[in-house]
């Protein structure tokens, strides 16, 4: 049964909400004014409909809230860390107007938002870009965790320019133009070389867009990273962190910021530490799992589940599936006496058609070869829903009807069931 809970929040309170994947919960702003990460809502006008999901809703000056559904979690909270966070986009603000004054345009921060798991990075650097693209600025959101998919779907690194505020209900962002590269896989655990010369590439790629764009450079980066802090995890943080030339470094954790501050110390990279919010809330492997899938179901199906998916029916001769990695690095000949061959990690291999592929999620690349795979960006994304090895052909979903760009897909460990 559905209920109606109404709240009034005073000046700089938020409303800290938690809905399940199988209840909905409807929000709508009866008066005040209110942002989520960052986006405003309107008042009286708009009903925004979430599920599977936490956030907050918070207000400067105080706002009055409707909240109805069968069955969510809301609770106010008077303490935030927000004015941190809008003292940290004033600076970054005031070092873009600088660089885009500067008789030769200058580069704006390039800021890196790091933390481990569940610190809350991903609703910052929202919070961040959108803050800066209400102020008249298009920064650069740069995705490199690959567990959750900010800009599209898990398993990718990605760029995109932010024009607009982000949609507080659509998981991802889906925006026009974005650089995605398909790593396939929701950890850099298994392949970090491909991780690296991904972040490299894709690096280079948003240098020479800025080299000749002057507006986007004193725009500068927003850069969400990934929550493997440890190890390895922080070996890769960074690599990223040098390879994207980050600025600033914001820490939501105090052993993560003394470690990166003597890692920086001497540099021009400044790294500042940065309260997490109490309302971000740990997600069970469960949950991450579920928000994955709901992520790949609205690419296919779209926020209301209303979009047309398009079947195809190929045979095995008409499309081929590449993946990365696995392959010899070298023949033993080649090597120093004794030395092991090991396996080459940029290694571009067909794949065959069988019912491994069943379930997979593709990518649909630029490719024009397949060599082309390890720097083609990501068109799209297929679904494979059968694989016939008796008759060699294979069934796919695609989100768009006409003929793809390519017949070659890249697959990695991504699956989609229903
Ligand atoms: N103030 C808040 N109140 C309620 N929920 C919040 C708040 N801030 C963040 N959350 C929620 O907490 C969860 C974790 O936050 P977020 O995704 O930003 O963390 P993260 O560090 O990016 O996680 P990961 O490393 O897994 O990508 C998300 O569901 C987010 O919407």
């Amino acid at each position: 049964m559905s209920c109606i809970r109404k709240f009034m929040l005073c000046k700089e309170h938020e409303l800290r909400v938690e809905v399940e994947f199988k209840d909905n919960v409807t929000v709508k702003l009866t008066g005040g004014t209110a942002e989520i990460f960052g986006t405003e809502i309107a008042v009286d006008q708009q009903l925004l409909t979430f599920s599977g999901t936490k956030f907050a809703i918070f207000t400067w000056q105080g706002a009055e809230l409707e909240l109805s559904g069968s069955s969510f979690n809301a609770y106010i909270a008077d303490e935030t860390p927000m004015v941190n966070y809008i003292n940290t986009h004033s600076i970054l603000h005031s070092r873009r107007v600088a660089a885009q004054e500067a008789e030769v345009s200058g580069q704006g921060p390039i800021t890196m938002v790091v933390g481990p798991t569940d610190s809350g990075k991903s609703s910052l650097c929202k919070l961040l870009v959108n803050y800066a693209v209400r102020q008249g600025q298009k920064p650069l959101l740069v995705d490199l965790d690959l567990g959750q998919g900010m800009i599209t779907l898990p398993g990718t690194v990605g760029a995109t320019a932010v024009q607009r505020p982000i949609d507080p209900v659509q998981e991802s962002l889906l925006l026009e133009a974005p650089l995605i590269y398909f790593f396939g896989q929701t950890s850099p655990k298994e392949n970090p070389e491909l991780y690296r010369h991904y972040v490299e590439h894709m690096a280079e790629i948003l240098r020479r867009r800025n080299a000749n764009y002057a507006v986007g450079r004193a725009a500068g980066l927003v850069i969400n990273s990934m929550g493997w802090v440890d190890g390895l995890g922080y070996e890769l943080l960074l690599h990223s962190a040098r390879a994207l030339r980050a600025t600033v470094l914001i820490v939501l954790e105090d052993r993560l910021h003394s470690e990166l501050e003597k890692e920086f110390s001497g540099t021009d990279v400044e790294v500042l530490k940065m309260p997490k919010s109490g309302g971000v809330v740990m997600r069970t492997v469960d949950f991450r799992k579920m928000t994955r899938s709901s992520k790949i179901s609205e690419y296919f199906y779209g926020v209301d589940g209303k979009l047309n998916i398009t079947t195809w029916v190929k045979k095995f001769s008409e499309v081929s599936v590449y993946k990365i990695g696995c392959g010899p690095r070298a023949p033993s000949s080649a090597l120093p006496l004794g030395a092991k061959p090991t396996a080459n990690p940029l290694r571009v291999a067909p794949v065959e058609w069988t019912r491994e592929l069943q379930n997979s999620v593709l990518a649909i690349t630029y490719a024009i070869s397949p060599d082309d795979l390890l720097t083609s960006n990501v068109a799209g994304f297929i679904w494979v829903t059968e694989v016939d090895v008796q008759r060699g052909q294979v069934t796919y979903q695609a989100p768009c009807q006409g003929e793809l760009p390519t017949t070659i897909f890249l697959a990695g460990d991504l699956k989609f069931y229903e």
